[in-house]
């Protein structure tokens, strides 16, 4: 029997039809057989939290080890000269390559995307002096409002809020009603956190280059599943963990990303030696590397990078546009498993309808899914929680089965009965 194009026609009670659906949708998928490269404990028996913290490769964990044996052990401070200085720069242009849509020379590693943040936006209103305005999102998430409050704070700058629809997210009627001669920067997710809305990067882009602002882009939910074009797009600077769909573990640096234009002009606050022009000249006074270089500060957290590079293996392997059509089809497909399991027990959503005009995350609300999760995690199913009642459903694309998703949201729906009943 050809599979099911939906589940309208099916009631709970025939969960066969799921289940053989979603054995269809794994055993047609080209992208499947990647699955295999990552780690797979059985107790994770659906894993839906990979926009917080992919799950890590085979190669990653042998990698880690034969790297603190064969480098850090063996080679010592000489690993510095072989291989680690240009560490930094040269992820930084193979994760431009494979993922930004960005040529060489403008994408660096180091530091968390919240010091990032805070260098290149400094760079941008160190550059823009005649403008005091930064436009932004009560929506975006904490760390970058935060950054930006805390720089609005120390340097006299105006912050003009959107108020974005809770799914719908910023719009570009949103930016364009703000921006203006004294908009200096605009800041905002591609994808955003919490209901995985995708904005529309050119048109925004556009729209504040038309009123010489510059634009930074947090890219932290579309990095590795969405198809990202800084270059052709015009974005002047951008940011993005590596520990989510970049799968480099925990902690891992993140990376950043500044258009060549802008690179001679830019002036990043946190001028450390690692950024100077000649680091080991260790000269009197700072003067900053001619290129990308520049943006680095203090010495960068090698261990913490080994582990993406055999991810950009897999993303190479597979191409962002198969591995975003895996995404469209894992969130549509979730999103049939919540109409028919989900939404008659009550449940809404928080996230966009149209896969095109979301990431690869989807967040559904309950006013029991706070007591859900504990008992969820219990069962070796793991979405993660995000206030005030939304169980966000993280898809990865290389690392997530259409299978696992049939589980976790089977597993939602009985668990929240269960939570239900117990009262
Ligand atoms: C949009 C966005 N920006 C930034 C961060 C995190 O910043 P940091 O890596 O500095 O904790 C996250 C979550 O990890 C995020 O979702
Ligand atoms: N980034 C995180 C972290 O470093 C530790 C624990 C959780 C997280 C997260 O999931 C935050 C993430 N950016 C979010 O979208 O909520």
């Amino acid at each position: 029997m050809p599979p099911r194009t939906s589940f309208s026609d099916t009631s709970f009670s025939d969960t066969s039809a799921f289940t053989e659906r979603a054995a269809d949708l794994d055993t047609q998928d080209p992208l499947a057989p990647l699955r295999e490269e990552f780690l797979l404990p059985a107790e994770v028996r659906s894993y839906l939290d990979g926009n917080s913290l992919g799950r890590p490769t085979r190669a990653a964990a042998e990698r880690l080890g034969s790297f603190a044996v064969d480098e850090w052990g063996a080679r010592l401070i000489r690993g510095w000269d072989e291989s680690w200085f240009e560490l930094p720069l040269r992820l930084g242009d193979r994760i431009a390559a494979l993922t930004l849509g960005a040529a060489p020379g403008q994408t660096f590693v180091g530091d968390s995307t919240t010091v990032i943040l805070y260098k290149l936006i400094r760079a941008a209103l160190t550059a823009q002096p005649d403008r005091d305005e930064i436009i932004l999102d009560a929506g975006n998430f904490p760390t970058d409002r935060y950054v930006l409050e805390g720089i609005a704070r120390d340097h006299g700058m105006t912050l003009r809020w959107i108020q974005p629809d809770p799914v719908d997210g910023v719009g570009l009627d949103d930016v364009e009603a703000l921006l203006g001669e004294r908009t200096a920067l605009v800041v905002l997710s591609h994808v955003e956190y919490r209901s995985g809305h995708l904005a529309d990067l050119p048109g925004i882009t556009a729209a504040a280059h038309r009123h010489g602002a510059l634009v930074l882009w947090d890219l932290c939910h579309s990095v590795g599943s969405v198809e990202i074009a800084l270059d052709t797009c015009g974005v002047d600077l951008a940011v993005g963990c590596t520990y989510k769909y970049l799968n480099a573990g925990p902690g891992a640096p993140a990376f950043g990303y500044v258009a060549h234009r802008h690179q001679e002009s830019l002036q990043q606050p946190v001028q450390g030696w690692m950024g100077a022009a000649d680091p080991f000249a260790m000269g009197p006074a700072y003067q900053p590397h001619p290129g990308i270089r520049r943006f680095i500060s203090g010495t960068p957290p090698v261990t913490g990078m080994i582990a993406m590079e055999s991810m950009l293996d897999l993303i190479e392997k597979a191409g962002m546009p198969a591995i975003r059509q895996k995404s469209e089809a894992l969130t549509g497909f979730a999103t049939e498993l919540v109409d028919v399991l989900l939404l008659p027990e009550g449940v809404r959503y928080s996230s966009p309808r149209d896969p095109a005009h979301r990431g690869s995350h989807i967040t559904v609300d309950h006013e029991d899914f706070g007591s859900v999760l504990p008992q969820l995690w219990k069962q070796g199913v793991i979405p993660d929680f995000r206030p005030p009642h939304g169980l966000r459903l993280g898809l990865s694309p290389l690392s997530t089965s259409f299978t696992e998703v049939l589980l976790g949201v089977e597993t939602i729906r009985r668990v929240l009965l269960d939570v239900r009943d117990a009262r």
